[in-house]
């Protein structure tokens, strides 16, 4: 999630491995803004029911989900087998507590329907595409305090 000067919050979403934490830090930069990792206001169990390979119950993650829901929604949308791939290799790489075992249950249980003000971006394009569309979406009204030449190499490390 990324907050800017106004206070406003935008919620990356999509299932793990879509790139949220990638998107979402670069968005941050890029806007001058705060960027809050969802991952890190999982209580405790929630992470361990995960490293153990336990999917989450609409229970666990209601509380986790009302902390979180008032901002603009981005989806980053990616087919199941790129996003499988994904996993493997951060979780080989030991970079983070999800394992890719638990790809499928989110998959199932993402359901955006038709009408939901949510803007989907693939989330299979360059990191700076990806933010870039994100910035033209939050600021496709003309707001002049925000800087909005294109991204270039110049502003992150590429993934
Ligand atoms: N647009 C992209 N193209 C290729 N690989 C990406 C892209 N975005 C992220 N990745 C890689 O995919 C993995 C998952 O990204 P991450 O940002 O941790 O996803 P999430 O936070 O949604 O689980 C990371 O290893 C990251 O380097
Ligand atoms: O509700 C859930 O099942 C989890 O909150 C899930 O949304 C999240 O994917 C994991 O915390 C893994 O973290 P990453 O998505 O960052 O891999």
């Amino acid at each position: 999630m990324a907050i800017d000067h106004k206070g406003r919050a935008v919620v990356i979403m999509g299932v793990s491995g879509a790139g949220k934490s990638t998107k979402g830090d670069m968005l941050a930069k890029v806007l001058n803004c705060s960027f809050l990792d969802a991952d890190d206001f999982h209580p405790l169990l929630n992470k361990e029911k995960m490293r153990q390979g336990i999917s989450l119950s609409n229970e666990d993650r209601i509380p986790w989900l009302e902390m979180l829901r008032d901002g603009q929604f981005v989806l980053l949308d990616a087919e199941a087998d790129v996003l499988a791939a994904r996993l493997e290799k951060r979780a080989a790489e030991g970079k983070h507590f999800m394992p890719a075992a638990l790809l499928q249950s989110q998959l199932e249980l993402l359901n955006i329907d038709e009408g939901e003000e949510i803007f989907k971006v693939d989330a299979t394009l360059s990191p700076l595409v990806i933010v870039s569309k994100i910035q033209a979406f939050l600021f496709s009204d003309s707001d002049q305090t925000i800087d909005k030449r294109p991204l270039g190499i110049r502003n992150f490390k590429e993934v």
